[in-house]
């Protein structure tokens, strides 16, 4: 029987199985397979999908990310907190500042380390926001340069819908109360909507002021999940855009699992400030 090593870690509850690539091999055509075999809570490990930290051409480290439907998405922003974290405490890397690649590009991270070297705090740099529709993508909206708080319908249901990509697909809405969002009933729906050739993370914001918001996700591929550091970058961006909050400020995202803080800078980037942890360390054993 072949065994896998891995790491179970997580960013806010949002949670994955890591697989060492500079040590471990794996099929690429096993990889989605694997993705929902490992993700399953009875008969795997469970999470919410699993993550490759592979070695990169361009960088010390390049990050693949797989969700527990088994689909491969470009971005995970709290999936990048962890790597950087594995990565300088397993010496894959030795410095606090360095880029990681994943399949939507070059992002960097910067390590805030605690008395006993290891790593309590990771900032992320995830770049630019992609705004045009056809970059994100999503249809129906060709004559618009970006799609912001445009009214949509979901089985019946009007919304206003912002959306960002963060090199994965967001979609925002604004609501009055939190605990009211339509979580469960049109998370699915709006997720797998013919709007969005590629699916699309929903994802519900009530502010709280221009700096404070609480956010709930409905992740592409994973259903609900604890948080999502793309989609807190994603609501945070779309706050600015509809002029509920300001560019070049720290804005705190309270997501269920805990809270993030997000400051899209003037010049552009979106910075992702937040915690990384082990959970635990095993050996998976593949059928
Ligand atoms: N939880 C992640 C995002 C994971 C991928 C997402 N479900 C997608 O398919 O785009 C995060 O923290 O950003």
């Amino acid at each position: 029987m072949n065994t896998l090593k891995f790491t179970k870690m997580h960013g806010l509850g949002n949670n994955y199985i890591y697989v060492n690539m500079f040590e471990e091999t794996i099929a690429e055509t096993d990889l989605q397979d694997l993705a929902v075999a490992v993700s399953n809570p009875y008969t795997g490990i469970g999470s919410d999908g699993m993550i490759l930290i592979c070695p990169s051409e361009i960088a010390p480290v390049k990050m693949r990310v797989f969700n527990n439907d088994g689909s491969e998405a470009k971005n995970c922003g709290n999936g990048l907190r962890c790597v950087a974290k594995y990565a300088y405490e397993n010496g894959i890397v030795e410095q606090t500042e360095f880029h990681i690649e994943t399949l939507g590009g070059l992002v960097s991270a910067s390590l805030t380390l605690d008395d006993s070297n290891k790593v309590s705090l990771v900032t992320v740099n995830m770049g630019n926001p992609i705004l045009h529709p056809d970059r994100i993508p999503v249809k129906g909206f060709r004559k618009l340069d970006y799609i912001i708080n445009e009214p949509v319908s979901f089985k019946g249901n009007d919304l206003n819908m912002t959306a960002v990509s963060m090199g994965n697909p967001h979609a925002v809405f604004f609501v009055d109360n939190i605990n009211k969002a339509p979580l469960h009933s049109l998370g699915p729906v709006i997720e797998k909507d013919p709007m969005f050739p590629d699916w699309v993370n929903a994802e519900f914001v009530e502010m709280v002021s221009d700096k404070e918001m609480h956010f709930r996700v409905w992740e592409r591929g994973s259903g609900i999940t604890q948080a999502c550091g793309t989609g807190a970058c994603a609501a945070a961006v779309a706050a600015i855009l509809n002029h509920k909050a300001e560019r070049n400020t720290d804005i705190m995202v309270h997501l269920a699992g805990g809270d993030l803080i997000i400051n899209w800078q003037d010049n552009g980037d979106v910075l992702m400030t937040g915690p990384a942890e082990v959970i635990c360390k095993g050996e998976f054993y593949i059928k």
